[in-house]
């Protein structure tokens, strides 16, 4: 008995004893899991501090620089009011972020979401604009130094003071935008001579200066391409009488299918009335125009390499991925292009009073709403423009001022191609060909040859063969940026490069430092150029719906990059004045650079 008692006692010590251990192990097993809880945390941002301290001393440099320099820009009057100079970057890109997130379905919203979350993990974009070879200080700007300026309108020059008496050479930009559409129903503008009052078109407008068409930093930037981006379209049409102005035909230029007129030895301009291909101008509230591009084939098709360059299709993407790259290399010279998903029926047939485009409307056998316009190339039933149904991809790009209002002259390109399927241009057969340009005006004075070069780069990057003309202000003479509009054909070829499009670089060896200096910091891995390119077209409307180049295009950016440094290098080993160097003076910049390219 005694004996069963004292069993019975041992087997309830026991598990009791079990359950002890077990409730301690339950308990450790608790404490453990919440100590390695506590333990990531912090880990986790200390690696975000970490990966934020290479901006930091970044940001330090940039501030100090755009402290010396924000003093000419501030006390120029002309500079628009909303340009802080020391703008925090990330401002901007949130704001284009929600840009691009307006625009976007639910589930694009969720695609794009993440990409913000990469970029704001680490965003080469916006280390590359912290730079100091993108915040070179701002050259001083006179008053002739800005393209346009506003001037009051009579009622408002007498309520204001006298400070505008003297400039006569204003113009009167208020009126002028008035009468231009005033009897079609357009909203009441109320703008004043005060920049807040501004829509983002006209701030865009007034901010174009001798040296480049916008300042990347201003905050209008994004706000322009969110108003083209999101704004109410009023009017779509063919009539673009200023286009027709300046766009031009080369004779001897071989339509698809026809026979081509290899005719003349010279190369003649023709005024045209519409450009080459399909595009449409549209109308937005206040007076904002767009040019228009539709999408017309897909992202990824490659050119047909039994078609010339002259015969190849305008594609919308490549007229965004191009304002996308001229920003990224730092030249500021494509007036800003985005994307947007446009129908068709509502947005183009039933508010057009373009009665011949409206006559070309029709709907496809698989019952898309499709229309193909008038234009000289790919404008028939062969060649329609489609919506699926009835929504369409399209680009729009600013429109530049009028030209009654800011005239520009076309350029030939001296290294043009012939435009024919059988003639050599010049430079194709003499080989000292440049030293002929060097010596020509334009050329033989300030930036223009380097300037050109430059347009050379941009546009083998991007594999555009069809740089015949290029534009430039009339009001600034020869001393100012080039105009590099019209980049439709580029990004045809992913898989091939085009080292005729370089020739300039290579026949000249002539090349700017600043853009040197750029395109190898673009080479670096830090920044790599297909990286920041693929981050800044990710703020693009339509990057939503699909990347805007494929990757296949991108890394064709740095195989091109690499070529176009190769070249420069093997220049160097064979001239000794490859370099134009743009930097003199900027002693802070020059020391910094230096730092990073022994
Ligand atoms: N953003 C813009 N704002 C104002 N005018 C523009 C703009 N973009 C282009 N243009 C003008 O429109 C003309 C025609 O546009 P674009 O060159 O894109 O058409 P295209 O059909 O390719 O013409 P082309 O066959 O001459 O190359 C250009 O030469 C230029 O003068
Ligand atoms: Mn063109």
């Amino acid at each position: 008995m005694m004996r069963q008692n004292l069993v019975r006692s041992t087997r309830s010590i026991y598990l009791c004893l079990a359950c002890l251990s077990l409730a301690l192990h339950l308990l450790l097993a608790f404490f453990c899991f919440s100590v390695l809880q506590t333990a990531c945390v912090p880990s986790s941002s200390s690696s975000s501090s970490s990966s934020s301290s290479i901006p930091r001393t970044d940001r330090r440099q940039r501030q100090s620089i755009s402290h010396s320099s924000s003093s000419p820009a501030a006390s120029s009057s002309r500079k628009l009011p909303t340009i802080p100079q020391n703008e925090e970057h990330h401002k901007l890109l949130n704001q284009k972020e929600k840009d691009s997130f307006w625009d976007a379905t639910e589930g694009e919203k969720k695609q794009i979401g993440g990409l913000i979350q990469k970029v704001k993990g680490r965003s080469k974009l916006e280390v590359l604009f912290k730079h100091p070879l993108y915040n070179l200080p701002p050259q001083v700007l006179q008053d002739d130094d800005w393209l346009l300026r506003l001037k009051a309108t009579t009622e408002q020059t007498s309520e204001k003071d006298s400070e505008e008496e003297g400039k006569d050479d204003s113009i009167d930009a208020d009126s002028d935008w008035q009468s231009a559409s005033e009897e079609e129903g357009y909203e009441k503008v109320a703008w004043t001579k005060e920049v807040e009052t501004h829509p983002p078109w006209l701030r865009f407008h007034l901010g174009i200066s001798r040296w480049e068409l916008y300042d990347r930093k201003d905050p209008n930037l994004a706000q322009l391409t969110h108003y083209l981006a999101r704004q109410r379209v009023l009017g779509a049409g063919e009539q673009m009488g200023q286009v027709g102005i300046t766009g031009w035909r080369m004779e001897g230029k071989t339509e698809p299918g026809k026979a081509s007129t290899e005719r003349g030895e010279t190369v003649e301009e023709v005024q045209k009335t519409g450009g080459t291909q399909l595009k449409l101008l549209m109308s937005f509230p206040n007076y904002g125009q767009a040019l228009l591009k539709p999408m017309r084939q897909s992202r990824d098709a490659e050119t047909d390499v039994n078609l010339f360059y002259f015969s190849d299709f305008e594609r919308h993407n490549a007229e965004i991925a191009a304002f996308h790259l001229d920003r990224a290399l730092g030249f500021n010279r494509i007036p800003p292009v985005v994307g947007r998903l446009i129908n068709v029926t509502s947005e183009i047939r039933e508010i057009t009073t373009d009665h011949r485009m409206s006559r070309t409307f029709f709907t496809s056998p698989a019952g898309n709403v499709c229309f193909y316009g008038q234009c000289e190339y790919y404008c028939s039933t062969e060649h329609p423009v489609c919506g699926q149904p009835h929504v369409l991809e399209v680009s729009l790009a600013a429109m530049l001022p009028d030209l009654s209002l800011a005239p520009r002259r076309s350029w030939r390109s001296p290294w043009r191609r012939s435009y024919s399927r059988t003639k050599l241009a010049k430079w194709e057969k003499d080989s000292a060909y440049c030293d002929t340009v060097k010596h020509t005006p334009p050329y033989n004075h300030g930036t223009r040859l380097v300037d050109l070069i430059d347009m050379a780069i941009l546009d083998f990057l991007m594999s555009n063969m069809d740089r015949h003309h290029y534009e430039t202000f009339e009001k600034f003479g020869n001393e100012t940026f080039l105009l590099h509009l019209d980049n439709g054909r580029a990004f045809g070829r992913h898989s091939q490069d085009e080292p005729s499009i370089l020739v300039p670089l290579t026949q000249c060896c002539r090349i700017s430092r600043s853009t040197l200096l750029r395109l190898r910091l673009l080479s670096l891995p830090g920044f790599r150029l297909s990286d920041v390119m693929r981050e800044s077209l990710g703020q693009d409307p339509l990057a939503g719906v699909a990347p805007l180049l494929s990757e296949a295009n991108l890394s064709a950016l740095d195989r091109r990059l690499a070529s176009v440094l190769q070249a420069v290098q093997s220049c160097q080993e064979h001239h000794t004045d490859v370099i134009y160097n743009d930097l003199e003076g900027y002693d802070m910049i020059n020391s910094t650079i230096t730092d990073i390219f022994v």
